[in-house]
């Protein structure tokens, strides 16, 4: 278990980072400068946070009234930087058994053999960091950082030089990696909430130095307790509602001329709220009629990408962010001046606090 809770000034920017993790994969998600990698400086013992605690497995790493700051060296923590920090010197191979110099020889070459063989790295055993690509250089240092057996694993934007193909091999690999040989806590730092949604079993949302939600990935998604997680993790639709009556299962939301309806949830009702849905969550039909959810609109623009469509559309004075897979409806993309409806599921509502 990692339990943190800190605080750290550096200029103008302050993180206030408090959260505990267990086994398995946390991913930390929030936008570029919002203090994902400072979090996880201090926690490796690279920044001395000003006041606070860090406590891995019950052994006290940081603790300000006690005056305890264990070099980052005696952590068991290991690190995975943006930028693979691999000894420019040293071969692929030698890079790895840097992990493991204290070992016996015999022991330590079968260990980085046994790493390089699931790190897909054979036959670069002698290349120098200069004479790989970006991914291999990825590899040979998650290599390194995992052959230590880490009680902690800290991973910060690991794929983000990767192309698309040898991402999704290497999340694959790093997921299969965790599953069968890393019995530890992993942090992943990332800006990208599908990366962060196919990886982690939790999710943490930062902003500007502040948690904005902890939880299971799909509650996040499900349920975003704020405009900025919503926002985060990527929401495009939000409108300002009044809550205009409340429902046995539903709840009755206006804005402009829109009347539709939201899911009741566990929250506080106010009359005032910010009510957000999901792109793909909305549907458009020529045909169909989804009961009291279906309201006509107007198509706006058409944003065509290479699998799905955005479709912008007027609804009674709202503007909404539609995702159409082109597969599925091809024959609204091109639905020159005919009625279109668009479907608000009140199960994909969610309602949030409106935020000053
Ligand atoms: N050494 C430093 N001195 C002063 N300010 C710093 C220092 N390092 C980081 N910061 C500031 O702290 C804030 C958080 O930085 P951090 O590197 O944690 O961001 P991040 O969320 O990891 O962003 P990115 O996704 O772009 O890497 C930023 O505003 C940054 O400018």
């Amino acid at each position: 278990m990692l339990e943190v809770n800190f605080n750290k000034s550096l200029g103008h920017f302050t993180l206030n980072s408090s959260f505990k993790a267990d086994k398995g994969v946390l991913g930390i998600l929030g936008s570029s400068g919002c203090g994902k990698s400072m979090t996880l400086k201090c926690i490796a013992g690279l920044y001395k946070p000003d006041k606070g605690m860090i406590k891995l497995n019950d052994r006290v790493l940081y603790c300000s009234d006690f005056k305890i700051n264990i070099p980052s060296r005696n952590r068991n923590i290991g690190y995975v930087f943006q930028n693979y920090a691999l000894f420019p010197h040293l071969t692929v191979q030698k890079n790895i058994a840097y992990g493991v110099k204290h070992l016996e020889k015999n022991e330590r070459l079968a260990k980085v053999g046994e790493m390089i063989e699931r790190m897909q790295l054979k036959g670069l055993e002698n290349n120098y960091p200069s004479q790989l690509s970006g991914g291999q250089q990825q590899r040979t240092a998650l290599a390194r950082t995992l052959i230590r057996q880490p009680e902690l694993l800290l991973l910060d934007e690991p794929f983000s030089a990767l192309d698309t193909h040898i991402k999704y091999l290497l999340e694959k690999e790093l997921v299969s990696i965790i599953k069968d040989n890393f019995d530890g806590i992993v942090l992943l730092v990332t800006h990208n909430i599908e990366e962060a949604y196919r990886i982690c079993d939790n999710i943490m949302v930062i902003d500007q130095g502040q948690n904005l939600q902890y939880g299971k990935k799909e509650e996040i998604i499900h349920s975003p307790a704020n405009v900025s997680t919503a926002r985060i993790t990527g929401c495009k639709n939000f409108l300002d509602v009044t809550v205009l009556e409340e429902l046995e299962h539903e709840v009755v939301l206006k804005a402009k001329d829109l009347v539709f309806k939201a899911e009741k949830r566990n929250i506080p009702y106010s009359r005032n709220m910010v009510a957000g849905v999901r792109a793909h969550h909305l549907r458009l039909s020529s045909t169909g009629d989804y009961g009291g959810s279906s309201f006509v609109c107007d198509i706006v623009e058409k944003i065509e990408g290479v699998f799905s469509t955005t479709v912008i559309v007027n609804c009674m004075g709202c503007t909404f962010q539609v995702e159409v897979a082109k597969a599925a409806c091809p024959h609204l993309l091109g639905c020159g001046g005919k009625k279109i409806k668009l479907h608000i599921p009140p199960h994909q509502v969610f309602l949030m606090k409106r935020e000053t």
